[in-house]
This record gives C-alpha cells, structure tokens and sequence, in this order.
C-alpha cells in the first residue's frame, strides 16, 4: 500500500499498520455567539505518527481546538486540513474522553465491536471478532472479554475504551483528559498502555491534558496555550523508551519545569 493511502480491504488494514495524518490548523479562531473568542488565530501542526499534547489553564480552548480537528466545531476564520483525510465514520478517527461512556447493555467485547460495525464497508463476522479479541489481548482484557461494564473497574472501563477507539486502527486519535478521573498510579499504567498501543500502531495523537507529567512523559510535542491563543510548543527531548524510570531522570525533571515556566507565562 503506498504511503498516505487508505484502502475498504478489511485484510489488508489488518495486514499493513494505517497510515497516520498530519493535522495542521492555519490561523484558525472560534468567536461563538455573544463574542467569546475561545481560540485566537492558532497555527499548529501535529505531526503526522507524533503525540501532541494541548496544555493550559481551565477556559484557554484546548477542547475547542480538539473539536475543530475532529470537525465537530466550525472554525470561524481559519482552516484546518487533515492529510490524508480522515473520516471518522471510515473508522480513521478514534475517540477517547474522560468518561469511558461504555454501553452498559454490551458486553466489553460487544462495546469493543461497535465502530467496526458501524464502518460502512462489510467486514465478515469473523474479522470483526478476530480483530475485537486482539485489541483486547493488547490492553489485557481478554479474560473479561464478556462482562458488563458494571462488572469492570474504572480503570478496565477506561481499558475497554481505549481498546473500542483502536479496534478499526485510526490514522488518528483525539483524547480529551482520557486518564483525568484515575489515581496516580492507574494512570500512570494506562499511560505505558497508551505508549505502547502507539508504537504498534503508530497514530497521531492529539491529547488534551491537564496533567504536565502525563504531557510529558507521553508526547512528542507539547503545545501550551493560554486565553484561546497557543503560546509555545514545546518539543519533548525527553529520551525513548520512556518507562517509569523517566519519571526520575534529570530530562523529565527539566522538561517538567520548561511546560511548567511556559504556563507561568515566565518562559519558553
Ligand atoms: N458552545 C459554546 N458557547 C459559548 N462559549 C463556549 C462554548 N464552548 C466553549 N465555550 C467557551 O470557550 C472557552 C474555551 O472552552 P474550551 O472548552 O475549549 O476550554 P478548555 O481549555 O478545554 O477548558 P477545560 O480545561 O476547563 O476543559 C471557554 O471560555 C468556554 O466557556
């Protein structure tokens, strides 16, 4: 398949890893009605099989931005162009948020299932199946596979999640502080899983977050914004592969600090 292509041959998608996307917003804005301005003239570009984080305080348009690529949100100046194009109903687009919003009447597998059926192009039962099974395996949930999602803690809810926004292998993933409502120390494991489901499958990743550690031990780039414009964008040297190890190093104690002054405002 060359680069950039996308195929409806549901073998070979599962055969050749997808393509990722480039997504870049020219000069785009959001006034919505009554003039709140909630994203002022941002240019960004997240880079196609890179991690970017959105970073800032409460109100400065990170979610709003994450709309605009998902194209639920209209810019009203501007443009944002997504190469190649990625349609969520093809499946190219996966979702995370903060609440794994399950269906509580499928199971996790049926819950898993859902994008695949809903593709347009038909996929054999067997293949929608197969494919559910191995995404479950990587975020090892194969032994709760058919229960309910009242029978699943919160952190195998956000498992499940995790593995329904992966199971048609988007070209592009957008998360809205998916890890927000876990302690400390499930988040921390969700975001191992998280580094390692992108480096087999290798998606841009747009990640809002309200947690610095997590923007940096998980992203490529991280993107600071304040009162709806971007600020800086941070590239993060913090050395591959990270483990919990890197939490301890002196590259993410000084990478913690640069997002940390940029959000002050008293530095780049
Ligand atoms: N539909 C809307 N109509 C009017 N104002 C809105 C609308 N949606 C968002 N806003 C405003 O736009 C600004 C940016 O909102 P946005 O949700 O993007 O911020 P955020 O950085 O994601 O915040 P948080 O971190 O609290 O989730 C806020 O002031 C918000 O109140």
């Amino acid at each position: 398949m060359p680069p950039g292509s996308r195929t409806n041959d549901w073998q070979a998608l599962v055969k050749d890893p997808v393509s990722s996307s480039e997504i870049k917003c020219h000069s785009v804005s959001v006034i919505f009605d009554g003039g709140m301005k909630a994203v002022d003239q941002v240019d960004l570009t997240a880079k196609a099989g890179n991690v970017l984080s959105l970073v800032g305080p409460s109100g400065c348009g990170k979610t709003t931005i994450l709309r605009l690529i998902a194209g639920v949100q209209r810019p009203t100046q501007g443009s944002v162009v997504i190469d190649p194009p990625a349609a969520s109903q093809n499946g190219e687009v996966g979702f995370v948020f903060q609440q794994p919003a399950l269906l509580k009447w499928r199971t996790a597998i049926e819950n898993v299932l859902l994008p695949l059926e809903l593709m347009p192009h038909s996929i054999s039962k067997r293949d929608r199946v197969e494919r559910a099974e191995a995404i479950l395996e990587q975020v090892g949930l194969s032994n709760a596979a058919h229960r309910f999602p009242h029978q699943l803690s919160g952190g195998m809810q956000m498992r499940v999640s995790i593995a329904r926004a992966l199971v048609t292998r988007p070209c592009l993933l957008l998360l809205d502080e998916p890890f927000a409502s876990l302690d400390d120390m499930l988040r921390n494991q969700l975001g191992e899983l998280f580094l390692s489901l992108w480096h087999s499958q290798r998606f841009t990743a747009v990640m809002v977050t309200h947690n610095i550690a997590e923007a940096v031990m998980l992203s490529h780039e991280i993107a600071v914004m304040r009162t709806g414009r971007l600020e800086v964008v941070i590239e993060n040297d913090l050395p591959w592969p990270r483990t919990d190890q890197s939490r301890r190093s002196l590259e993410f104690g000084a990478m913690y600090g640069r997002v940390s002054d940029a959000l002050r405002g008293s530095s780049s």
